[in-house]
C-alpha cells in the first residue's frame, strides 16, 4: 500500500514542487492549505484568498486532494498574543519561529495525523537525518542562501522526526526549473517576505491597531536629548531608518531602550561600541535532540540573514551564555540565537 503524506501547500513555488517530488517518490500526497489569520476589514495587504486559490490550482494540476483548514484561533492564542506581549515589553519577537513550532508543526501535524498521514512535509529549505542513536537531527539546506533552519530551531525531537523536507538537497534555481517543467501556474510567483500576517502592510499602523503608542525622548547614552520617538515598540536595536535625526556627522542608530523612562537610546556610527558585543545570554531555550548541548565551541546566528559566528557556550541558570570570538552587531532582545555544530542545527533560545 502506498504511504500517505500530508503536504503544507501554501500556493507558493516551494511547497508545490515539494508535493510533486513526493508524488514522484510514490507517496499518496494530500495537500493542506492553512489559514492562520483572519482580518476583520479584509484589507488589501492580505493575500490569503489569492494564496488559497493558487494552492487549489496547484492541487488540481498535480491531481491531488486538498483540504483547507483554519488555525486562526490557535494562531491568535499561541503566536499573536506572544508577539504583542513582546512588543509591549520593548522587545523584538520573531513570530515566524513560533508559528513553526506551534502551528505548522503542531496543529498542522495533528491534523495530518487525523487525515491518516504517517508523515508531514513542507517546502522548507532544511533537511533531517537519523543519527546512529535513533534520534533525528536537523541539518542545514544544501542551498545555503535559502537555508531556513534558523526558523525551525524550536522544533522538538518528535516534530523533527515526523517531518519530511524534500527540498533540503536542492538549490532554489533547480526548484524553479522543476516548477516550469511541470507547468506550475505559479512558477514565477515571488517568494513571500516579512512576517506572514503583516505581509507588505505598513508595520507601524498595524502595531498601533493593537498597542497604544507612547511618545518620549530620544537620548544619547550620555543623556543628551536628540529628538522625540513615536513609541518604543516601533524601534529595534540597530535600526537606522525612521529616526528623523540627521544633520552633521555619522548616521544615527538605535542602541537600546529604557522602558522605565520611556527613552530610546541612540548612538552615532554603525560601529559604535554599544552596538558591538561579545557576550549574549539566551533563555527560554529549545534543543532539537532534547538535551542541553555540552559546554564548548560552536557557531551561532543572532539573526536570520547572517553568517554564523564562532563562539564558546557555557551553561547558566535557565539557559546558556555565549561568548563570541568577534563582537556581534546589534544583538536584539526578543530575537533568537540559533546554535550550530557544523551543519547540524542544535536549537537555541531567546536573546535577553
Ligand atoms: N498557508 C499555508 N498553508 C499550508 N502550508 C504552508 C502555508 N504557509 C507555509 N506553508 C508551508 O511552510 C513552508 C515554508 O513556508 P514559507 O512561508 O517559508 O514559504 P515559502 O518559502 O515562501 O514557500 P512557498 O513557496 O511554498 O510559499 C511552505 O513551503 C509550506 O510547505
Amino acid at each position: 500500500m502506498t504511504q500517505k503524506i500530508v503536504v503544507g501547500l501554501s500556493g507558493g513555488v516551494d511547497s508545490s514542487v515539494t508535493a510533486h517530488l513526493l508524488q514522484q517518490q510514490g507517496y499518496d500526497v494530500v495537500g493542506v492549505f492553512m489559514q492562520n489569520w483572519e482580518d476583520d476589514n479584509n484589507d488589501e495587504y492580505c493575500s490569503i484568498k489569492e494564496d488559497s486559490m493558487d494552492a487549489i490550482a496547484v492541487a488540481d494540476l498535480l491531481g491531488i486532494d486538498i483540504e483547507l483548514v483554519n488555525f486562526a484561533g490557535q494562531y491568535k492564542d499561541r503566536v499573536f498574543s506572544y508577539f504583542l506581549a513582546e512588543y509591549s515589553a520593548g522587545r523584538t519577537p520573531n513570530p515566524d519561529i513560533l508559528c513553526n513550532s506551534e502551528i505548522k508543526f503542531k496543529c498542522f501535524l495533528d491534523y495530518a495525523i487525523e487525515l491518516g498521514g504517517a508523515k508531514m512535509a513542507t517546502g522548507h529549505y532544511a533537511a533531517n537525518r537519523v543519527r546512529p542513536d535513533g534520534r533525528t537531527e536537523l541539518i542545514r539546506a544544501a542551498d545555503q542562501s535559502k537555508d531556513q533552519t534558523y526558523f525551525l530551531y524550536r522544533l522538538s525531537q518528535a516534530q523533527v522526526s515526523q517531518a519530511v523536507f524534500p527540498l533540503g538537497e536542492l538549490q532554489k534555481s533547480q526548484v524553479r526549473v522543476i516548477a516550469e517543467e511541470i507547468g506550475l501556474p505559479n512558477a514565477k510567483k515571488k517568494d513571500s517576505t516579512g512576517i506572514c500576517f503583516i505581509g507588505e502592510r505598513p508595520f507601524r499602523d498595524f502595531l498601533n491597531r493593537y498597542l497604544p503608542k507612547v511618545p518620549g525622548a530620544m537620548v544619547t547614552p550620555e543623556g543628551r536629548v536628540t529628538g522625540e520617538h513615536m513609541g518604543l515598540m516601533y524601534y529595534t536595536i540597530g535600526q537606522r531608518q525612521g529616526l528623523g535625526i540627521g544633520g552633521e556627522g555619522l548616521p544615527w542608530f538605535v542602541a537600546g531602550k529604557d522602558m522605565d523612562k520611556n527613552e530610546l537610546i541612540v548612538v552615532q556610527g554603525h560601529d559604535h561600541p554599544s552596538l558591538l558585543k561579545h557576550d549574549l545570554l539566551a533563555l527560554d531555550c529549545s534543543w532539537i535532540l532534547g538535551e542541553l548541548p555540552a559546554e564548548g565551541r560552536y557557531t551561532a546566528k543572532t539573526r536570520y540573514r547572517q553568517q554564523d559566528a564562532a563562539c564558546t557556550l557555557t551553561h547558566v541558570d535557565g539557559g546558556v551564555a555565549l561568548h563570541f570570538d568577534e563582537p556581534q552587531w546589534a544583538m536584539t532582545p526578543g530575537q533568537s540565537m540559533v546554535l550550530y555544530q557544523g551543519d547540524v542545527c542544535l536549537g537555541g533560545g531567546i536573546i535577553q
